[in-house]
Order: C-alpha cells, then sequence, then structure tokens
C-alpha cells in the first residue's frame, strides 16, 4: 500500500514536470502561417524580429517612419521565406496613424495573431533637462500608441486568442541614471499591461501580455549612445529578437534577456536597494560621458 502512494506521488510529479515543460516547448514552424504586426522594424531588435518571423513563415506586417528602410526590411523578409511581408510608413507621435496600422493588418490579413510593440521615439542619454514636454511627448510614442494599438486590436486577438508583446527594459523595472523620460515612459507600460493582464484573467479574455524585460543589446542607436560609459558588454540583437518572440507565444508574463543581467537586479530591487543601487552606479564610467540624442 506504501509502496502504491510512492508510486502514484512519483507518477503526479512526473506528470506534473511534463506537462508544466511540454507547454514551454517553442517550434520555429508553430509561427507559420501566422498574422503579425511588428513596430520599429526598420532596424535593430524589431528588424532581426522581422527576419526570424519571415524564416518561420509568418505574414507580417511592419512600420517605423523610413519607407526606404522598410522596403529593404521587406524586400529580405520575402526573401527568407515570409507567407507574406507588408510595410506602413508613419509617425506613432500620430494615436490616429497608430490606429491605421492596426487597420491595415485587418485589410491585409482578415485577423491578426500576434501585436508585437516595439517602437521607440527619440529621446537623450543623459541628465535630466527639466523639459517635461518631452516627457509627455515621448510618453505619447512609447506608451499611449502602445496602448491605442492594444485597444484597436483586441477585437481581432480576442477571435485568434492571440498574444499581445510588449517590448521594455530593465530600466521600466528599475530607475537608472541619465534615461529618466525614456524610464518613466517604461514603468507606465508596465502599470498598464500587468493591469490589463489581470483583467483578462477575471474577464476569462484569452489574449496574452507578455512585457519583456531587456538589457543592454548591441543594435546601432544603443552603442552608438552608451558605449565608454556603459562597462557591461551588449548582448546579441538576433538572439534577443528570437527571446521575444518565443515568450510571446508562449504566452509568458515577462521575458527576461539576458537572463542574469535583468533576473539577479530585479530580485534585489525590492530586498536589498541600496546594494542593488551601487552596483548599478558602478556599471557607469562617468569619464567618458557626454549628452547624446537617441
Ligand atoms: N538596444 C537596447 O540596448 C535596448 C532596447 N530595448 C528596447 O527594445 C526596443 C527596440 O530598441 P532598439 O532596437 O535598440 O531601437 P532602434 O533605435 O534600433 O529602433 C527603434 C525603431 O523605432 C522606430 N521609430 C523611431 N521613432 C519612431 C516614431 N516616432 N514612430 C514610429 N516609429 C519610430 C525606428 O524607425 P524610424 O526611425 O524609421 O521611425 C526604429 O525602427 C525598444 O522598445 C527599446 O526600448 C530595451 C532595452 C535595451
Ligand atoms: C546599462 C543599462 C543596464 C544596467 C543594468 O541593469 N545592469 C545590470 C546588469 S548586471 O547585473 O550584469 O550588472 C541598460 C539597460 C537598458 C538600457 C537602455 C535601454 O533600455 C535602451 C535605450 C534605447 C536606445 O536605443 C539607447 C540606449 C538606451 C538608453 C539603453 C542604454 C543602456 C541601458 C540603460
Amino acid at each position: 500500500m506504501a509502496l502504491l502512494k510512492v508510486l502514484v506521488a512519483f507518477t503526479g510529479i512526473f506528470l506534473a514536470v511534463y506537462f508544466y515543460s511540454a507547454g514551454d516547448v517553442f517550434e520555429p514552424a508553430m509561427l507559420k502561417g501566422k498574422r503579425v504586426i511588428v513596430t520599429g522594424a526598420s532596424s535593430g531588435i524589431g528588424e532581426q524580429m522581422a527576419y526570424h518571423l519571415a524564416k518561420m513563415g509568418s505574414h507580417i506586417l511592419i512600420t517605423a517612419r523610413t519607407e526606404e528602410k522598410l522596403k529593404k526590411v521587406v524586400a529580405q523578409c520575402t526573401h527568407l521565406g515570409a507567407a507574406s511581408a507588408h510595410y506602413i510608413a508613419g509617425s506613432m507621435d500620430n494615436l490616429t496613424f497608430a490606429k491605421q496600422v492596426v487597420h491595415k493588418a485587418e485589410n491585409l490579413f482578415g485577423g491578426l495573431d500576434m501585436l508585437i510593440l516595439n517602437h521607440i521615439g527619440h529621446t537623450y542619454f543623459g541628465y535630466f533637462d527639466g523639459n517635461v514636454d518631452h516627457v509627455r511627448d515621448l510618453l505619447k510614442i512609447n506608451f499611449l500608441s502602445y496602448a491605442t494599438m492594444t485597444v484597436a486590436a483586441l477585437p481581432m486577438l480576442k477571435i485568434s486568442n492571440g498574444n499581445i508583446v510588449v517590448v521594455s527594459s530593465v530600466a521600466g523595472k528599475i530607475g537608472l541614471p541619465l534615461t529618466v523620460p525614456y524610464s518613466t515612459t517604461k514603468f507606465a507600460l508596465d502599470g498598464f499591461f500587468s493591469s490589463l493582464r489581470m483583467e483578462f484573467i477575471q474577464q476569462k479574455t484569452n489574449v496574452s501580455i507578455t512585457l519583456c524585460i531587456i538589457s543592454y543589446i548591441d543594435t546601432d542607436s544603443a552603442l552608438k549612445t552608451v558605449s565608454g560609459v556603459i562597462q557591461q558588454p551588449a548582448a546579441p540583437k538576433e538572439e534577443c529578437a528570437l527571446e521575444i518572440i518565443k515568450g510571446g507565444f508562449l504566452r509568458k508574463r515577462e521575458v527576461y534577456y539576458q537572463y542574469h543581467a535583468t533576473k539577479i537586479p530585479l530580485l534585489l530591487r525590492d530586498w536589498a536597494p541600496e546594494i542593488l543601487q551601487s552596483l548599478l552606479l558602478m556599471n557607469y564610467n562617468m569619464d567618458n560621458f557626454q549628452r547624446k540624442e537617441v
């Protein structure tokens, strides 16, 4: 009898582990035929996400302001095997444009499976200069346009049981120097999307929300802005892009990339904030610092 109990317990544990980890298995073919919007896809992490999705055989609609760059990314996506690839150019400081992007996806694809919100507006890497108008303008691009696109896409995502993927930053979870306006907008994303996720659970809305907490990545804009000042090495944008897509498709609450550079500071944040503060400040070489526009 005792042996039977042990056997039942072990079987239970085995099944629990098996089914829990089965939900974590990702195959690129899972994205085949999926209809995806990627914002901020003319360069950096967004561009790399478009290439991964193309290789996986998705239908892709990309957006940013610079039409010439978008055309090149679309051509490369087609070459890599996208089921279809399209672009729409415009600025996310115009919330009407943010809605138009979603409507274009509806017209092109007849629905939507994944909304990847990744774009950021221009800011500066430097001490806060007191310009609150800039904070407001940046909130419009980095936060309000994300909320606007989410509202517009929700009816389609409800039908497809789809995914909302929000690209944030360590700077959206932990206060860091030299990025006050940017960090403000990323914290706003956490408030909005983490609350919305809870409401979706209460309302039984089967649309996942994945908030991506990203550390320093080797995109041209980031390298140009912070190299010389930030001591830690930048992580590869290609791998970062893939981890974001995987986490979004697997309906994770949050993605941490690189894991050690995001999870460890986050663990310290609530339990040892002074230690974290000292460690983070050691990361900055202020002898090389000059204010830069990003
Ligand atoms: N790189 C890093 O170290 C880190 C990045 N992240 C996050 O990753 C995401 C991507 O960053 P990264 O790839 O480095 O950034 P990039 O600067 O390479 O890309 C930004 C994208 O946003 C677009 N964009 C800029 N302004 C606007 C606008 N007004 N309206 C619409 N689109 C606009 C740009 O295209 P265009 O200029 O043509 O409009 C470009 O496609 C961001 O959300 C960022 O916060 C998070 C942590 C670290
Ligand atoms: C340097 C920041 C990371 C600091 C940190 O958390 N270190 C702890 C890791 S450790 O435990 O291993 O020491 C960078 C984190 C986020 C970066 C910023 C960002 O989010 C993107 C911006 C957008 C733009 O492309 C320019 C660069 C950014 C301001 C970028 C700068 C570096 C970070 C602050």
